[in-house]
Order: structure tokens, then C-alpha cells, then sequence
């Protein structure tokens, strides 16, 4: 479980993220919805503290407060990322690559050097998990866009995370390998009781894959609940960044906004 308990986060003078507390429960999909600039990202880097907080506190795995070094390591490693545009080594093969996710386990100089057989068997089975055995000692430049991203999968299983955060994972995929590699993380994590938070700008398959939907429009938490409570109209208010607030308050799903913005 990871909890938050009035975090706000600001860019300069840019707010990007508003006051926040909510839970995020284990074993829970959730997805994140919300046009360009709502602060999806932002939100996404609070949960592994990439993002300095403006204020407020995150409660992880018993560990809250001041973060030290040592807890925001064991944070970090239990936390992996996915990203849109993969962050993989392209020079590296797809073993490499997956092998990456193993060194939050090491010391730094403990990781000039090969990694143990049982590791790069761990590597292997994440690939072959994705359907990428075959591509071990591929380039992964060598790879497609889909193929990438399973790369991108692989390394973060091998990490064998409790929470993946996944930043608009499918965005520069075609709709149907999107829908493929989506599904992949959907049933990777539910497998695993690993939970998620993925941002996403495809309603469809917010409301396929996600337990829980949170709307974010403006840096504000404006929607949270099942797929199913969320209404096309609010679905368009939150894509035109124009919060009507009868909309969202009829629904019982205002949550923290003082100022709504309308068009
Ligand atoms: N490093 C930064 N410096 C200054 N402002 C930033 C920075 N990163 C984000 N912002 C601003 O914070 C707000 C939220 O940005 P964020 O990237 O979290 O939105 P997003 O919902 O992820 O957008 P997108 O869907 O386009 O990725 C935006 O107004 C953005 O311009």
C-alpha cells in the first residue's frame, strides 16, 4: 500500500500537482487519466520519489518521512517504471537490456562485473514471460516498437517490483499492439499481485484494464473510482480541461477542487 497524505508538487511557480492524499492498494490496477500537462507524470514520480515534494508525506512499505538513503534505495527497488519511449540501451541486446533491472541489488561496484548465472537465468525467463526468448541476443535496435516495450517489461520484472508505474507505456504504439502490450502488464501484474498505476490517454483501455480510474485535470485529482462511474461527459470535461463541477459533484467523485476551471 502506498499512501498519500497531502503531497503537492511545484515547478517554480507552476503548481503541477494540488494537496493529495489518497491510497493506492496492493494488487490494485489503476490508471491515470488526463489531458497534456494535467500531471499524470508528476503524479507517477511522487509514488518513487523522483519528483521533490512540495509538501506532504508518502507512507511505503513501512517506510515514510525523511527518506534516507537506504530506505529511498529499497523504495526505488521495489518500484519499477515503464516508460513510453522504452529508455533501453539500444546498443545492448534485449538480455542486457532486462539484466539492467537486476542492479538496484547490487553495489555499484559489484555491477562492473558479470552478473551471476542465476541472474541471467532470471534475465531469460522474464524475456521468454514476454515472448521474447528468441530475441535474447538481439540489438534492441534491432526490435520493433512493440517488441521495445516487452524489453521494457521484461527489465522491470526482472527487477521483481511491488508496484510498477507505467508513464503513457503504449502511447507511441499502434492500437492493437498497444491493446496487446497493455494486456501483457494487466496480466503480468494481476499473475504477481504486483499493483500498477498507469497513465494512459486511450479511455478504452482505461476502463478495459483499470480496477480504480483517476481523472487529473489541472493538477487536481478530479475523478477516482471504478471504470464503470465515469461518464462520457465527464470523460470529455476532463480532455477539454474544463471541469464542470455539477458534473463531477452529482457523481460524488469531487474530490479536492476549489476552483474549477469551464471553458
Ligand atoms: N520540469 C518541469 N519544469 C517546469 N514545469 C514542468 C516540468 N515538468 C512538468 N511541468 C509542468 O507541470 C505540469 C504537469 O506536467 P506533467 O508532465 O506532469 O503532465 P502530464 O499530464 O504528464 O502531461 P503529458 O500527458 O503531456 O505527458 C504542466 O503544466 C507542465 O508544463
Amino acid at each position: 500500500m502506498i499512501q498519500l497524505e497531502n503531497i503537492s508538487v511545484k515547478y517554480g511557480k507552476t503548481v503541477a500537482l494540488h494537496p493529495v492524499s489518497l491510497d493506492i492498494k496492493d494488487s490494485q490496477f489503476t490508471v491515470l487519466l488526463g489531458s497534456s500537462g494535467a500531471g499524470k507524470s508528476t503524479f507517477l514520480r511522487c509514488l518513487n520519489l523522483m519528483n521533490p515534494l512540495e509538501s506532504g508525506n508518502i507512507r511505503v512499505s513501512g517506510f515514510e518521512g525523511s527518506w534516507e538513503k537506504r530506505a529511498l534505495q529499497i523504495l526505488r527497488r521495489e518500484t519499477g517504471m515503464i516508460f513510453q519511449q522504452h529508455q533501453l540501451i539500444e546498443r545492448q541486446t534485449a538480455l542486457q537490456n532486462v539484466l539492467m533491472g537486476r542492479l538496484g541489488y547490487h553495489s555499484f561496484f559489484r555491477t562492473l562485473f558479470p552478473l551471476s548465472k542465476a541472474e541471467q537465468e532470471l534475465g531469460l525467463q522474464c524475456l521468454k514471460r514476454v515472448g521474447l526468448l528468441d530475441k535474447a541476443l538481439c540489438r534492441v535496435d534491432e526490435l520493433s516498437g512493440g517488441q521495445q516495450q516487452r524489453v521494457g517489461i521484461a527489465r522491470v520484472l526482472a527487477q521483481k517490483p511491488k508496484t510498477i508505474l507505467a508513464d503513457e507505456p503504449v502511447a507511441s504504439l499502434d492500437p492493437a499492439t498497444a491493446d496487446k502490450v497493455l494486456n501483457l502488464i494487466h496480466t503480468i501484474c494481476k499473475e504477481d499481485g504486483i499493483s500498477a498505476v498507469v497513465s494512459l490517454h486511450q479511455v478504452d483501455l482505461a476502463k478495459k484494464y483499470g480496477d480504480r480510474i483517476i481523472g487529473l485535470a489541472a493538477g487536481r485529482v478530479v475523478f477516482d473510482g471504478q471504470p464503470d462511474e465515469l461518464s462520457e461527459r465527464q470523460v470529455e470535461a476532463l480532455y477539454q480541461n474544463r471541469l464542470v463541477d455539477s458534473e463531477f459533484a452529482r457523481s460524488g467523485q469531487l474530490m479536492n477542487i476549489p476552483v474549477p476551471f469551464v471553458s
